[in-house]
């Protein structure tokens, strides 16, 4: 039976949840439970806070786990990522009053507040930067209002947050997170049942992300058309019962279908149609 870390609370795990059921998995149905098996699929989720995710993982007794990058780098935790989700997409950065710092060097001597002591540490670390840094459980944008440090470190989503509390961000980017699958450093990656869960999650980041077209176009201009729509290995091209007409069938980035619709009209395809894809094994 393969052992799953499911988030348990927070901004993934809504998202981890909708996505394991569209890949077929049974979920828990009560936010109460903490385990659950899955028999058909011979899976059991545990479900467990974002946070200690890697750890448990870590630790080998669960096989795989979801959770966030930017959790997994803070734990220290000995696991890897083996699969970005797309989903609880965040930026880690440095905020304080306007005109307090330009970059991580003017932190030098002062006082940082976070959540993510891991990241920062490490970060003022990797620069060479002596600063203190204060641990907060949450809402740290209020630290610097209270006199608790002259700057946080925080994800930042949206920015209405830092916004609200008359904050700025300042510096590079101090990482990019969004939720991501792990699994213990160096684990065995052949084996069959983490390979057809992972499948299982492709799909649905494909289901997902693509849409399948179909059109009709000239003969002549089939190589034009086909350079628009590639595919994923190849598009299938089949004979119309018109002479020197193809009909063409191929996946395409949904985010561009409807400029790669304009530009198979302009090139005189026809009877263009796309459609949702609902589940996929690449
Ligand atoms: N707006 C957001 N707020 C918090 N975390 C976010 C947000 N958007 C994405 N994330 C990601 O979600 C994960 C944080 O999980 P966590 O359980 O701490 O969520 P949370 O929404 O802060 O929950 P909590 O209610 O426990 O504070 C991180 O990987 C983070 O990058
Ligand atoms: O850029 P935004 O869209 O505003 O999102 C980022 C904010 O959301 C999170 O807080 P959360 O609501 O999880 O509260 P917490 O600080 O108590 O964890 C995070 O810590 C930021 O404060
Ligand atoms: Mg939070």
């Amino acid at each position: 039976m393969l052992r799953i870390a499911v988030p348990n609370k927070g901004s993934l795990s809504g998202p981890a949840a909708e996505m394991l059921h569209e890949a077929g998995y049974q979920q828990r149905r009560e936010s109460k439970e903490l385990r659950i098996v899955d028999p058909e699929n011979e899976v059991e989720f545990f479900y467990l806070r974002p946070r200690d995710i890697a750890i448990y993982v870590s630790s080998g007794r669960l096989d795989i786990g979801i959770t966030g990058r930017d959790l997994l780098i803070d734990s220290g935790a000995d696991a890897e990522e083996i699969l970005p989700l797309g989903f609880a997409r965040s930026t880690f950065r440095f905020a304080a009053k306007p005109g307090t710092a330009n970059g991580v060097a003017d932190l030098k001597g002062r006082t940082v507040a976070t959540s993510y002591e891991g990241i920062v540490a490490g970060h003022l670390a990797d620069h060479g930067v002596d600063a203190s840094v204060v641990h907060l459980d949450g809402a740290v944008e209020t630290a610097i209002e209270l006199g608790v440090a002259e700057v946080i470190a925080d994800v930042v989503e949206t920015g209405t947050s830092l916004r609200n509390a008359g904050l700025e961000v300042f510096g590079e980017p101090i990482m990019k997170s969004e939720a991501i699958v792990v699994r213990r450093t160096g684990a065995d990656g052949e084996e069959p049942k983490v390979q057809q869960f992972l499948r299982r999650l492709q799909g649905v980041l494909v289901a997902r992300t693509y849409v399948m077209m179909d059109y009709d176009c000239r003969v002549e201009q089939l190589e034009k058309a086909v350079a628009l729509t590639p595919g994923l290995e190849s598009p299938t091209v089949s004979p119309l019962h018109n002479e020197g007409w193809v009909a063409v069938r191929a996946m395409v980035p949904a985010k561009e279908a409807q400029r790669i619709m304009d530009d198979l009209y302009a090139i005189g395809a026809r009877a263009i149609l796309t459609t949702a894809i609902h589940a996929c094994r690449l």
